[in-house]
């Protein structure tokens, strides 16, 4: 693991007290982070207000890094009340913060939700929960959650994943690793650019789990777009032992290649860690969860950018394993009224990468 650190975008005073005012307004305003169709509109309305320095502390990620840390915003760990056990017993528990990373993502491109994840909430809390200690997912912590794409059995998974730190007293490390840093050699390439293996839904999904409407997709864990090499990578979910031993040597090369790369960030509160989901894969270090309230606390949010073309087309036929992703806004914002579209999981994949998407 690497101790480089990673890149630092400091808020200026003014763009932390734009957003501050703006989140504490619609607080006042709605009572709840919970979105509804009519928070959503005045998050857009609001975001699109926002300055140009705010807006530019937020341009997409530009080092083959593949990510970045937005610092200086206010979280104060003495209001915020103590970490919940679960996601479930969350609720509004920080929900200041929920809105300001939703105008965050909104400034970004557009949040995604799930219905079948965290109540359908646009932010979600990540906790350690007693009971989830060992899963592969958010709410474990005695195992090293191993690295992977957000969301990456779905088309319409996240551009970027952005996780905002609301408490984290022990500096326990999210884990990042970006393909744009690794060396491999082109027969490996070409082998992981195949599409020979599915990605199952992980344990976040139950109900994607027990889908029955067709088989796995068979999708490339490698992809080459315009401007290099991408990865939809998920082994803990990824059957490889179906896969030829001369599959399965290069998928580990790959893996040992994306560990000696991974870097470790570990977040201080007011801090945002926000990264390319097809650049970067992510995990987590082990640790010991206390349940008392003062564990780890992150916030989540899932960003789709439009126009985007980091993905293979042929993404737009996979089933999704039933789960929709719903897209805050519609594609064109504006002048549509149409906030928290759901969608079939096909359209949400199809339409950013095609080439006559957008204009991009
Ligand atoms: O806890 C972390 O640092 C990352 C957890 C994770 O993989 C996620 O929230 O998607
Ligand atoms: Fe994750």
């Amino acid at each position: 693991m690497r101790t480089a650190a990673a890149p630092v975008r400091t808020l200026d005073a003014h763009s932390v007290a734009e957003l501050r005012q703006a989140a504490q307004e619609l607080l006042a305003e709605f009572g709840t982070s919970a979105a509804s169709a009519t928070l959503l509109e005045r998050v857009a309305q609001t975001a699109d207000a926002f300055s140009d320095t705010l807006r530019h502390h937020c341009r997409p990620v530009d080092t083959a890094d593949g990510l970045y840390v937005l610092a200086g915003l206010d979280v104060d760990g003495h209001n915020l009340g103590p970490t919940p056990t679960s996601w479930a017993d969350a609720g509004d528990r920080g929900a200041l913060h929920d809105i300001t990373l939703l105008l965050l993502a909104t400034v970004m491109g557009n949040p995604i939700a799930w219905e079948g994840q965290q109540d359908g909430r646009y932010v979600h809390n990540i906790v350690p929960s007693p009971g989830h200690e060992d899963e592969q997912t958010g709410a474990s912590s005695t195992v090293l959650l191993s690295p992977h794409t957000e969301d990456a059995f779905h088309p319409g998974r996240a551009h970027l994943l952005m996780l905002s730190c609301m408490r984290n007293r022990d500096n326990i490390a999210t884990t990042a690793a970006s393909i744009r840093q690794v060396r491999l050699d082109e027969a490996d390439i070409a082998l992981l650019t195949r599409p020979l293996l599915p990605i199952l839904p992980d344990d976040a999904y139950t109900e994607a789990q027990g889908f029955d409407g067709g088989s796995p997709p068979l999708v490339p864990t490698l992809f080459h777009a315009q401007d290099g090499l991408t990865l939809r990578f998920d082994p803990a979910y990824t059957p490889l032992a179906d896969a030829s031993p001369a599959h399965r040597a290069a998928y580990r090369r790959l893996e040992d290649e994306l560990a000696r790369v991974s870097r470790a960030v570990s977040l201080n509160p007011g801090e945002v860690l926000v990264v390319d989901n097809d650049m970067v894969v992510h995990g987590r270090v082990p640790f010991r969860a206390r349940y008392d309230g003062t564990d780890r606390w992150l916030k989540r949010a899932s960003v789709g950018v439009p126009g985007r073309r980091s993905r293979p087309l042929a993404e737009a036929d996979e089933h999704g394993y039933g789960q929709a992703a719903v897209e805050a806004y519609d594609r064109s914002r504006a002048g549509s009224g149409a906030y928290g579209q759901s969608r079939a999981a096909t359209e949400a994949s199809g339409a950013p990468d095609a080439p006559d998407a957008h204009a991009s």
